[in-house]
């Protein structure tokens, strides 16, 4: 018995342990988030925070421990259940900015929402037809973002999800994150700074 609530999920690890070039990154891990809620990991550079958020996108296998989604969609994998969106774009620089969003949704898959609707939210509508090697960092930042919304999943890990976001852009997806979690998503992200929403602290490898 999960005690859940139907439409709730509860995503939690226990004793995780990741080892990575054969060094110990961390041990004894334990983390746990539900629906409407947000997890922001902390701690030093190279503590493995992306470590963490890799090893529950199942990119990489944890040493130890175990990982579980409970009240999730019963036919699909955890990995289908989240977006991982890492420190880097994943961007393909000579495809327009509409097509790496669709290129994104057809690699995704799953129920797809309009990009250009996404992209407008995300304050990109004007570069819609632009290469996306024209695009500055923050906009390359934003353009990641949109994948979020054309392609809806309930996880979201997010490495350092803020960067190169100015004021503005860093309000706009702080509304965005609410309105995930609002919905019954939840957040897990690795980041230096305040995300700038309500959020409870993990912190990986005491004090950064
Ligand atoms: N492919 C790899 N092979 C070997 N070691 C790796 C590999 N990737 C990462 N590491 C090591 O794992 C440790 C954790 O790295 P990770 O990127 O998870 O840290 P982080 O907390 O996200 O750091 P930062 O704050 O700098 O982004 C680091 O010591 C790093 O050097």
């Amino acid at each position: 018995m999960s005690g859940l609530n139907q439409g709730d999920m509860r995503l939690s690890g226990h004793g995780l342990r990741c080892v990575r070039g054969g060094r110990e990154v961390f041990a004894g891990l334990d983390f746990a988030a539900g629906s409407g809620e947000a997890v922001a990991v902390m701690g030093r550079n190279g503590s493995g925070k992306t470590s963490l958020l890799r090893l529950i996108a199942g990119l990489l296998v944890p040493a130890g421990g175990t990982i579980a989604l409970e009240g999730g969609h019963s036919e699909l994998s955890l990995a289908e259940q989240c977006h991982y969106l890492g420190h880097r774009d994943a961007l393909k620089p000579a495809l327009s900015v509409a097509e790496n969003l669709t290129f994104w949704a057809d690699f995704l898959g799953g129920e797809r929402f309009d990009a250009v609707e996404s992209l407008a939210k995300v304050g990109l509508d004007h570069a819609i037809h632009l290469p996306a090697g024209f695009l500055s960092a923050g906009q390359r930042r934003r353009l990641s973002l949109a994948r979020l919304l054309t392609v809806r999943r309930p996880v979201w890990l997010l490495d350092e999800p803020t960067n190169a976001l100015d004021v503005a852009g860093q309000d706009m997806f702080a509304g965005l994150m609410r309105e995930h979690l609002a919905s019954g998503g939840m957040i897990i992200a690795a980041t230096h700074a305040p995300l700038g929403i309500e959020s409870r602290e993990l912190r990986i490898g005491g004090a950064a």
